[in-house]
């Protein structure tokens, strides 16, 4: 399909902002008339819904938020029950976390009308599939452009530079990064974003304030950041 652009959403830890920044994104994009669609490959944190399969609420969110309907499945291939490392989960339940499955996914996602494909991760980059992978290297396998999301607190700028330094050194294409404000009472924190984004050569792409009051501003900022990454690729 003409112009259609696929992406992978990181962070630099759990709870860094990615299904945040991940909803401000596909608002974003019906703000610009831009039909996007989001999704979790991997989920491990689910509840049973009322036919009793599980749903993930990252990626129940990222479906409510997508401009095109889709089962919830499109949305979230594998979901797991327990919050904790999903090979660890999927171990418990001998099951294995099974590549191609998230490879036919994407290709599934690859067919719809969407003319933006976002696929948030879990965890951070290095989130293990087994004993061998990592869901990076899945990423990688599949050329997919990295936004790093950047949970703005304190310990973040070591947090930060150990995933850009992997990012770069795995030859990941990155389109730039968030910062994603979740602890707006951190001393210095203008000073640690102008201090990180001295340090990585991606370009910030916005800043997310902590519970937002313009919203839409910010996702519209966000979201026309990202374009220009992508346009120029
Ligand atoms: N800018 C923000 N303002 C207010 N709350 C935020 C912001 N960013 C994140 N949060 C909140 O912090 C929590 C963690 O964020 P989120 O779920 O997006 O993290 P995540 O990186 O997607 O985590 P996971 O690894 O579980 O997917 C959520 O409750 C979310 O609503
Ligand atoms: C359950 C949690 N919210 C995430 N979905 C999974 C986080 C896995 C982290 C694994 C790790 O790096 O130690
Ligand atoms: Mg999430």
């Amino acid at each position: 399909m003409m112009n259609q652009h696929c992406f992978f959403v990181t962070g630099t830890d759990t709870d860094a902002g990615k299904t945040y920044v991940s909803a401000l994104l596909l608002q974003g994009y019906a703000a610009l008339g831009i039909t996007a669609l989001g999704a979790k490959p991997l989920a491990a944190g689910a509840e049973h819904a009322a036919d009793g399969s599980l749903q993930n609420s990252d990626a129940l969110l990222l479906q409510q938020y997508s401009g095109i309907a889709l089962p919830y499945a499109q949305h979230n291939p594998v979901c797991l029950a327990e919050p904790a490392a999903p090979h660890l989960v999927a171990a418990a339940a001998s099951i294995r976390l099974d590549e191609p499955q998230l490879t036919a996914h994407l290709q599934q996602l690859q067919q719809t009308l969407a003319q933006r494909i976002l696929i948030e991760g879990a965890g951070g980059w290095l989130l293990p599939l087994s004993d061998k992978r990592y869901l990076a290297d899945w990423v990688l396998e599949h050329q997919l452009p990295v936004v790093l999301v950047v949970g703005i607190k304190l310990g973040c700028i070591n947090h930060a530079m150990l995933t850009v330094r992997e990012l770069e050194r795995s030859g990941a294409s990155i389109l730039g990064w968030v910062a994603n404000i979740i602890s707006p009472e951190m001393l210095y924190l203008a000073q640690n974003i102008a201090d990180l984004q001295a340090r990585i050569k991606a370009p910030l792409l916005a800043t997310v304030p902590h519970a937002p009051t313009e919203p839409h501003q910010v996702a519209f900022d966000l979201v026309q950041a990202l374009e220009r990454q992508l346009v120029v690729r």
